[in-house]
């Protein structure tokens, strides 16, 4: 046994055998990570479970037939023989003619073959250990053949590069850290695992690459595609006329009010004002509409082909780290999860650049399995759908399976079962039948070795519920160790044969709960994984997938990166998908597609200054998250053609972010040094491919062919501390940092800051569906859904997150956009008042009717025909399906004379009472009820208070009508 107090201050890191309360555990081996050298550590990684948190011990539990599995593995050098030194490498050392270990270097510097030939490769013979350069006469110690192949890359001044490493040895001090932001300055030394050309070479090199890097250069990458203009014309020439005819019908209005009910005019006046001015809103955001086109081969030329400074071909692309978030298993069934996280595995992107963050926030064993199974059914999966080009890929909507095998068939439930019996067992035999039923049995879930689950219990206890748990990590597939891909052989199931095998990273994360600390719902969710996902992958870009998203078209993320890639690209803080639901009537009738919004509104932010974010299928660029401020260019040519007011005023080059922001950064980020040092190398890896010499903000070819880290414990505990409740305390997460807290639209809120700061975002809409997800279709939790949004937006008026004191940097029709996201709800009122308008006329006088009507009878007449027009215009620039469109506007009279309305009251009760609106998560649809009772959901009519106000609207005109007539 070994006590805490033992292997305390030795290292931030242990795992401990003795897990408390634990009867008879004897699955579980110590292991003091101390006596350990680095390069086993990662071993351990996979088969650990991590725990930790604000006044918890960081643990790592560890089971002795994980041990024994890894060590089995075939790529694995067992514990004989000498291991590399290089930070994260487990090769063997290289070795000499007659086999016995060799090194290189007179410092005694362990290196294996790879590494050796990579610091030889990339130009710079710099010796790992002492830093003196190697000697050159390197082909004698160096047993591999192929080295001599690439001896002409070696031999080339032009391709010199620098190696750098971060010392790992370096004891991770959070503390006395000067943070030296050279993120965006261009000659510097990244971090391991990317090779950086030294710019400025006095005999002129640096230009010689850049003729190499111009042959490769095939073109753009993306394109935009411009609406044909005849129809774009006719649009605009329309919201012209309409807009003078509906000033000229108000200003004829005023002038001639109605004496006999001047009421009735003064309030039929006002709505007509506010109508026109929500329609110019609507309106003028629409008028410079795009699409875009991705041009996948070119971005395969530009990335993926041999070339002399990627002489192996391999993927010269960024990572991407995917959030999936989860939080409660009863609305979200974990089926829905593994298969979204399956879907994301087995997307085509280089595996050994993916990885996948499951984040729940229930901290539930359930989900805990069901990840772990899904990890499971990966190996399998992921070379299956290779091999057979599947698509979706998603098992569940692959094999339109039927039933979920998960329901009512809880492992940890049956688990816990037996372990409850073996205990009374136990003590029955010690102190006879009696006494038992007066012990208390803990009533724990118990995971399938034995252990207690450290997140929620199925009968909750306190650090065991919902609200209250440590935090857990555990890494479920390791990240691929190899730089050359595994291929599968015959023996498993399916035939294999030259399939890759390997698998993306996929780790579980709950992050700490307490009842003491605000958890912001999905918001704090996600900045959790931002800063664990910092540490243990630091992919620059990020994928938020919520659980009920999943991968529809296994090339999106590739499409996605594209944009990112393109020239220009470094100011792109965010590509949004649309998003695209399934299990939905075929009629649509509660306009649950939103088409208006996903096909009109959005595609036209794109040709402005981009889309809004919303909250799933949006692809991040992780400083840009971290809220730091894009880069400006002077040298920008043709790629601010989209922008309305951009041309004039993108002249100054500035330097982001501020040198008086830098200092701060530490106190910004919390205290964590190893998610700081993590910055500048995201941001390099952003960055794209160079093309000139004199553009700063762009990497060199070839500078991401080098394998990423491996993984090992004390990365994974360092995880662990900045996923605590109390990590945020005194930072600017969720401030300014990540995503926004105190809304119930994180979402809108956290794109409205990045466009804030002058970035730029990137709408596609992809041929086949990037992302596919569930909507409920009944009335009722459709129209709460839109209460949700519309308080959201409310919200945000009554907030400093206002479109209206947006900064100067925002463009005019951008923050327009935003403003008429903002006010919409306000529209409800005035609709309302106007609907009732007739129907009290009807009931008071009738002579004031004919007199309203026939004015208000031309100004509906017109503002119909011109919608008319204009929504077919839109449909033509769009694609979009008629009888959708129509729903739409059917669906936004019932949600505006309800929804809305409420929304408006909702918000202003907040605004002013301070009373909190909390909302309840949308329940998921499992399978089950899609395909046994296929769309009975769309006829539940529940009673919601939401649908008083309509009910009133057709009830008073009703009898208007009614005492009219009789
Ligand atoms: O405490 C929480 C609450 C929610 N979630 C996750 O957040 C996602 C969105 O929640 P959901 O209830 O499905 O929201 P929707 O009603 O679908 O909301 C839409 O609008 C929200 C606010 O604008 C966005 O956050 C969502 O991404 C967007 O899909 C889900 O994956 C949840 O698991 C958490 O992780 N933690
Ligand atoms: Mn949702």
């Amino acid at each position: 046994m070994a006590s805490d107090s033992e292997s305390e201050g030795t290292s931030n890191y242990h795992a401990s055998a003795d897990l408390p309360g634990i009867p008879e555990n004897k699955h579980l081996k110590i292991l003091l990570d101390t006596t350990i050298p680095d390069s086993f550590k990662d071993r351990y990684v996979v088969g650990s479970l991590f725990t930790g948190g604000h006044d918890f011990k960081t643990r790592a539990y560890l089971k002795d037939k994980v041990i024994d599995s890894e060590m089995g593995h075939n790529h694995i050098a067992g514990p004989e023989g000498s291991l590399c030194w290089v930070p994260g490498c487990d090769e063997k050392v290289m070795s000499d003619d007659q086999g016995g270990e060799c090194v290189p270097c007179q410092c005694d510097f362990k290196i294996c073959s790879d590494c050796f030939r990579d610091a030889m490769v990339t130009g710079d013979r710099l010796r790992l250990g002492c830093k003196e350069p190697y000697e050159v006469h390197h082909e004698a110690v160096v047993a591999h053949d192929d080295l001599q192949e690439e001896d002409h890359v070696v031999g080339n001044p032009k391709l010199e590069r620098r190696l750098s490493l971060i010392d790992s040895t370096e004891p991770k001090s959070m503390k006395n850290q000067t943070f030296d932001l050279t993120l965006f300055k261009t000659k510097v030394n990244y971090g391991y695992g990317n090779a950086m050309r030294t710019k400025n070479n006095s005999d002129g090199e640096a230009g010689g690459d850049f003729e190499l890097l111009k042959s490769i250069q095939s073109g753009p990458i993306t394109r935009k595609l411009n609406i044909s203009a005849t129809i774009l014309s006719s649009y605009r020439l329309l919201v012209i006329v309409r807009t003078c005819f509906l000033a000229l019908f108000l200003a004829w209005r005023i002038i001639n009010p109605n004496e006999d009910a001047i009421w009735l005019w003064g309030v039929s006046v006002v709505c007509e004002i506010w109508f026109t001015f929500s329609c110019l809103l609507d309106q003028l955001p629409k008028l410079f509409p795009i699409n875009r086109s991705v041009n996948l081969d070119a971005l395969k030329e530009k990335f993926e082909t041999l070339n002399p400074s990627n002489p192996e071909g391999k993927s010269d692309l960024p990572g991407i780290d995917v959030f999936v978030s989860t939080a409660d298993t009863e609305k979200e069934p974990a089926l829905l999860t593994s298969n979204t996280i399956l879907s994301i595995l087995a997307a085509d992107y280089p595996v050994e650049k993916l990885s996948c963050y499951v984040s729940d926030d229930g901290g539930s064993l359930l989900v805990f399995e069901a990840v772990a199974e899904a990890a499971n059914f990966a190996n399998l999966w992921v070379p299956f759908c290779q091999k057979h080009d599947v698509e979706p890929r998603n098992p569940e909507t692959c094999f339109n399976q039927k039933r979920d095998p998960y329901k009512n068939k809880r492992r940890s439930s049956a688990f816990n079962a037996q372990e409850v019996m073996k205990v009374v067992r136990q003590w029955r035999e010690i102190i006879g039948d009696e006494s038992v039923k007066t012990l208390n049995i803990p009533k724990a879930t118990w995971m399938a070795d034995g252990s207690h689950w450290p997140g929620t219990w199925n009968v909750p206890a306190p650090r065991h519920s919902k609200g209250d748990h440590a935090s857990v990590i555990r890494v479920m597939l390791r990240p691929g160790s190899d730089d050359e891909p595994i291929k599968g052989g015959d023996s498993n199931s399916i035939d294999l044969t030259d399939v890759e095998i390997n698998l993306p990273m996929l780790v579980y994360i709950s992050r700490e709960k307490q009842p003491s600390h605000d958890h912001n719902k999905k918001a704090g969710a996600m900045n959790a994984l931002l800063r664990a996902s910092a540490i243990m992958s630091n992919a620059p870009f990020i994928i938020n997938l919520d659980c009920d998203h999943y991968v529809y078209n296994s090339q999106a993320f590739k499409e996605g990166i594209s944009f990112m890639m393109d020239r220009g690209g470094d100011r792109i803080c965010y590509v949004q998908f649309p998003q695209r639901f399934e299990g939905i009537d075929p009629s649509d009738r509660y306009a649950n597609h939103n088409t208006v919004f996903f096909d009109v509104n959005m595609r036209a932010l794109d040709g402005i200054q981009g889309p809004m974010y919303i909250g799933t299928g949006c692809l991040f660029r992780r400083t840009a998250l971290y809220g730091f401020d894009p880069p400006r260019l002077k040298e920008r040519t043709g790629c601010c053609s989209c922008c309305f007011f951009g041309h004039l005023k993108n002249t100054a080059t500035k330097v982001a972010p501020k040198q008086d922001q830098l200092l701060h950064i530490p106190k910004k980020f919390g205290n964590s040094s190893t998610l700081i040092d993590s910055i500048q190398l995201a941001a390099f890896q952003g960055w794209p491919l160079a093309y000139h010499p004199s553009v700063k903000n762009e990497r060199p070819v070839g500078a991401l062919i080098t394998p990423r880290e491996l993984l090992d414990g004390s990365t994974v505990a360092e995880a662990i501390s900045v996923i605590s409740c109390s990590y945020e305390d005194k930072t600017e997460w969720g401030q300014r940092i990540g995503w926004i807290y105190g809304s119930i639209t994180e979402d809108v809120i956290t794109g409205y800051r990045m466009h804030n700061r002058e970035w730029k975002s990137v709408y596609h809409v992809t041929k086949r569906d990037a992302f596919r997800g569930t909507a409920p279709i009944n009335l009722t939790d459709r129209l709460h859904l839109v209460l949700h949004w519309a308080t959201g937006s409310v919200e945000i008026l009554f907030s400093r997150n206002n479109a209206l004191f947006a900064s100067p940097r925002m463009k005019l029709l951008e923050r327009i956009a935003y403003l008429n996201i903002e006010i919409y709800p306000f529209t409800s009122i005035f609709l309302i008042v106007y609907c009732l308008l007739p129907a009290l006329c009807l009931l008071f006088d009738q002579f004031i009717v004919q007199s309203f009507s026939i004015t208000s009878f031309i100004y509906l007449l017109v503002i119909t025909l011109t919608t008319c027009l204009l929504t077919i215009l839109e449909i033509k620039w769009s694609g979009i399906d008629m009888e959708q469109r129509w729903r739409n506007e059917q669906f936004w009279l019932i949600g505006g004379t309800s929804s809305h309305f409420v929304a408006v009251f909702l918000g202003l009760l907040k605004v002013i009472a301070g009373i909190d609106i909390s909302f309840n998560l949308t329940s998921k649809p499992t399978s089950d009820d899609a395909a046994v009772n296929k769309f009975t959901d769309l006829y539940i009519i529940k009673w919601t208070s939401v649908m008083i106000l309509p009910i009133t609207i057709i009830l008073t005109n009703l009898v208007g009508i009614a005492t009219v007539v009789f």
